[in-house]
């Protein structure tokens, strides 16, 4: 549906992409079908692919385009391991036109049809109106929606109305693993003329309400390690007079988060900002439905009941969850083995104003006195590998004024104003690197499933996507353009 405000050039758009649907969902399906899975290393040479095959559709549409080298990072196993190239890409250098710099990722979490899909997860998958496949809604399909937009305007040979710049990366998943120095460099070259930074890498807070949104949580990933010794034992030689490496670690584990989900480890919540009323009754007034949002995780009972707990939970108190033990056993069947060295994984979501290096001081803190409690002889190791902070947004910039309109065209109604309970790690890299607007302008639903089984994003999510972006183009540079022509004409007089 389209607001009466809609103008003959979007009316014009929107048929172009309504009838290139099928292309569009080509072009998702070939990027569905690379496996650029970047947590697992021997996967990395797809993802190599995958930045080949996004640049190049860059290039088709005009655009510059740059495939970094960031070279390389170590494995665990001390092995090197070579980073995929990030790209930067640009098109249009007009002064008159605001610049915009699109953020995406095409590296995607590991799937497999054994973990639970209805369908591949590499053959997108069209059901009931639903594009199925890992990376369609995170985050392959928003940056394919983004030019698709673009290779709209070009298509029907219209003027650009915005310059535009890209970072596509392939190692978002795992924390954007060298980005950060590569921003830096290029804070006064690439980035010098960005006005503002779009990233669409997020989810909606419905199922079918738009949304914006203005922020979103840092991650604090990390390791526990307990080793006995060099190899594996039989339960039965040593089982009962060892102490038990898996033992330990579960101990340590345990003793994170309590059955009401407060974090246990002493002082982490001394620097999280007090919650003021006005903040509260702010909560209270977003629309939000648990029901749905209940379904959508397919668990009978969260542990909070009301909808302002649920939210603050999400956005702004710090959360910790339970990733993984590497080195235990967890094939089916039996195997009466006592490993030799456990690897607990757990992360803890960043909220503003923690400190990263007190978060792990205090950890660390934390799990060796819990581990003294245990006189075991074991070694205990904890590492974080990865920090990534959180970001805020001003909702009075530009951007978001413009997004709104856009989506109020394109989607007939105004979106939620959100925060997001998760990480996209160069949200805030941009905002502290260059001091410029940030925005997160997601298209995917609530219900997209992502990094679960059968992600997807809808048809609909995913064209009305691609209008938003051309909308949000000229949106910009008409909001853009009046700006600095009213402070030109102010200066002039
Ligand atoms: C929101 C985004 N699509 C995403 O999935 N981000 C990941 C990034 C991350 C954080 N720590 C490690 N990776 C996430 O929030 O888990
Ligand atoms: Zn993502
Ligand atoms: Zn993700």
């Amino acid at each position: 549906m389209s607001s009466s405000s809609t103008s003959a050039l979007e009316i014009e758009i929107f048929q172009y992409t309504d009838a290139h649907q099928s292309d569009f969902i080509e072009n998702l399906k070939e990027w569905v079908a690379v496996e650029s899975n970047s947590v697992q290393p021997d996967l990395r040479k797809e993802v190599v692919r995958m930045m080949a095959l996004a640049a190049d559709r860059l290039a088709a549409l005009g655009a510059t385009v740059n495939l970094v080298n960031l070279g390389s990072h170590q494995l665990p196993d001390g092995q090197d391991l070579p980073l995929p190239p990030v790209i930067l890409g640009e098109l249009g250098k007009d002064p008159q036109n605001p610049t915009i710099c699109f953020y995406g990722h095409v590296d995607v979490q590991p799937a497999k049809k054994e973990d639970g899909w209805n369908t591949d997860p590499y053959t997108l998958t069209e059901i009931d109106g639903n594009l199925y496949g890992r990376g369609a809604t995170d985050n392959k399909g928003p940056v394919l929606a983004w030019i698709n937009a673009m290779e709209t305007f070009r298509a029907l040979k219209l003027a650009m109305p915005v310059n535009f710049r890209f970072v596509i990366e392939g190692m978002e998943e795992v924390g954007s693993l060298g980005l950060e120095n590569l921003l830096e460099e290029e804070n006064q070259c690439f980035f010098s003329d960005v006005d503002y930074f779009v990233i669409s890498d997020n989810l909606w807070l419905s199922n079918k309400k738009p949304a914006l949104t203005y922020g979103s949580r840092g991650n604090a990933c990390f390791f526990v390690e307990v080793e006995c010794g060099s190899k594996d034992l039989h339960s039965g030689t040593f089982g009962g007079i060892i102490h038990e490496p898996l033992m330990d670690l579960i101990t340590l584990l345990d003793s994170l988060v309590d059955p009401t989900g407060c974090i246990q480890i002493p002082g982490i919540y001394d620097s999280v900002a007090a919650l003021r009323e006005e903040e509260r009754k702010l909560y209270k007034s977003i629309e939000f439905d648990l029901e749905e949002h209940k379904n959508n995780s397919g668990v009978k009972k969260f542990i909070f009941g009301t909808n302002e707990e649920i939210l603050l939970h999400l956005w702004r108190y710090p959360s910790l969850s339970i990733h993984g033990i590497e080195g235990a056993f967890h094939e089916p069947g039996i195997k009466t083995v006592t490993p030799a060295k456990v690897i607990g994984k757990f992360s803890i979501r960043q909220v503003p104003h923690m400190d990263l290096l007190v978060v792990k001081q205090q950890v660390v803190e934390h799990l060796k006195a819990v581990f003294s409690k245990r006189n075991s002889p074991n070694k205990l190791k904890v590492s974080k590998p990865l920090g990534s902070k959180p970001w805020l947004a001003d909702v009075n910039d530009l951007s978001y004024k413009a997004a709104r309109r856009a989506i109020k065209t394109v989607f007939g109604e105004d979106p939620d104003f959100i925060r997001d309970g998760s990480t996209v790690p160069v949200a805030r890299m941009f905002q502290t690197i260059t001091q410029k607007s940030v925005m997160m302008l997601p298209i995917g639903a609530a219900d997209d499933g992502e990094h679960s089984q059968n992600e997807k994003i809808s048809r609909h999510n995913y064209i009305k996507g691609t209008k938003l972006f051309a909308a949000f183009f000229l949106e910009i540079s008409k909001l853009h353009r009046h700006l600095h022509e009213t402070s030109h004409t102010e200066t002039n007089n």
